[in-house]
């Protein structure tokens, strides 16, 4: 079993995170949950804090000279802002006068920082949250709710990529296919792993260069108006084993777990497995994926519509995974609410925020697939360490009958 936890507040000292059951054996380096945090931090449309964050990374746990040791994984990701939040995000409580003016910094915006937030934003979880919790102020509420703590998702899940590529040869690549309603067309080649690089280097994820400019003149004009914009993201995973997940029970289906997984992203609304929601409209003969016998003998797709998914289990084929992220709730040009503390109507609150930030949640999409996958994995071939893994995957498939390759 692989099971993972995060912890940590928006403006809290830091993110904590947490994975539990990944044999020993795993070659991961700091570095290498740096440059994917990186990854993360980019896109056209990102708010001020993206700009200063620095996501400072600690492993400490689970991992020697480069190679995890089979023990539970645990990373910290300082936030680069926690001086400026010491007294309002002090875990014990701190003198009134602490909050007045910042008796260490001076900064007297720590003042307005504690400001009880009382107008909650349509769309974000101020309102519920502060129902639910018994708080008459939304900052407890967004602090733990904002996508802040992604960024521990995807150090976790770069670890858990690591695995899969190690163990059984996966490789994950994520791109944005629509912010708003500019869309990559239909037709379009979807990129391998060979096309990271240029991924990483676009300001939207997106592979089709023209369609990457529409989407950046899209972000700039909904800048101008004080709007925000939301998207769609794909995950492809290559070279995933076929048999992961099984039919047998419903919470045991890969696509269901991959559902799960993605909706469980701050602000995604929807998850599509293959062509999806598209293949509800087709006829089951334009639908499904024709299987023949190659001219190597093995047996072969002549498309790919369910996405790598059938029966809920892994096919062979590629795995594609869409999720549907909706428009920034914090909306510049403020939306219609009421203020809780006076009964009075008014307008949402408002700070810092991004515009857009479909491209940062592609690769939080990405991280959610190589947990779900890493899991997959373990739960199919067990093993201590990568190579016992890789040793099951690979008497796995060496034991398919000829005619079922
Ligand atoms: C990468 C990423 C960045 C986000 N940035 C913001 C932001 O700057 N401002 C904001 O209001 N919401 C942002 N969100 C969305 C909120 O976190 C989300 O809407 C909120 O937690 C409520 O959850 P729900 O939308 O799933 O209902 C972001 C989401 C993601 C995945
Ligand atoms: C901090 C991140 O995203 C944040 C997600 C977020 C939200 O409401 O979800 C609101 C903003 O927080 P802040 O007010 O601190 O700028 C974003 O910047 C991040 O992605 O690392």
């Amino acid at each position: 079993m692989l099971r993972w936890m995060t912890s940590g507040e928006s403006h809290g000292p830091a993110l904590v995170g947490m994975l539990e059951g990944l044999p020993a054996g795993v070659e991961v380096v700091t570095a290498d949950i740096q440059a994917a945090l990186a990854r993360r931090r980019l896109g056209y449309g990102r708010g001020a804090r993206m700009k200063f964050e620095q996501d400072e990374v600690r492993v400490l746990a689970g991992l020697r000279h480069g190679v995890t040791q089979g023990g539970p994984l645990a990373v910290e990701i300082g936030n680069t802002e926690w001086p400026k939040w010491v007294d309002v995000m002090s875990a014990d409580p701190v003198p009134p006068e602490a909050l007045q003016v910042d008796a260490g910094t001076g900064d007297v915006r720590e003042v307005a920082r504690n400001r009880p937030l009382t107008r909650p934003r349509p769309g974000h979880a101020d309102l519920v949250g502060m129902r639910k919790y018994g708080f008459d102020d939304a900052r407890p509420v967004l602090e733990r709710a904002s996508a802040r703590e992604t960024a521990t998702r995807v150090a976790l899940g770069t670890i858990a990529a690591k695995f899969l590529e190690q163990a059984v040869g996966v490789r994950l690549v994520s791109h944005v296919v629509s912010i708003g309603p500019v869309a990559v067309p239909d037709d379009a080649a979807l990129p391998t792993f060979d096309d990271v690089a240029a991924l990483d280097a676009d300001p939207v994820r997106c592979h089709d260069a023209v369609t990457s400019e529409a989407m950046v003149a899209l972000i700039d004009q909904c800048h101008k108006d004080g709007d925000t914009l939301g998207g769609v993201v794909e995950v492809l995973a290559y070279g995933v084993p076929s048999g992961l997940g099984t039919y047998v029970h419903a919470d045991r289906r890969l696509d269901a777990r991959l559902a799960a997984a993605v909706m469980g992203i701050q602000a995604f609304k929807g998850v599509e497995i293959g062509d999806g929601f598209r293949t509800a409209a087709r006829r089951g003969s334009a639908a499904h994926d024709e299987i023949v016998r190659g001219e190597d003998g093995t047996l072969q797709r002549l498309s790919n519509r369910a996405g790598g998914v059938e029966g809920g289990m892994s096919n062979g084929e590629v795995l594609r995974v869409r999720g549907a992220m909706k428009p920034i709730s914090t909306v510049p040009r403020a939306l219609r609410t009421v203020d809780v503390a006076t009964g009075e109507p008014s307008q949402a609150q408002h700070q810092r925020s991004d515009v857009c930030a479909v491209p940062p949640a592609a690769v939080v999409a990405e991280a959610m697939v190589a947990l779900v996958l890493a899991e997959a994995v373990v739960e199919k071939f067990g093993g201590d360490s990568v190579a016992e893994t890789a040793r099951n995957a690979r008497a796995y498939l060496d034991a398919i009958p000829e005619l079922l390759r």
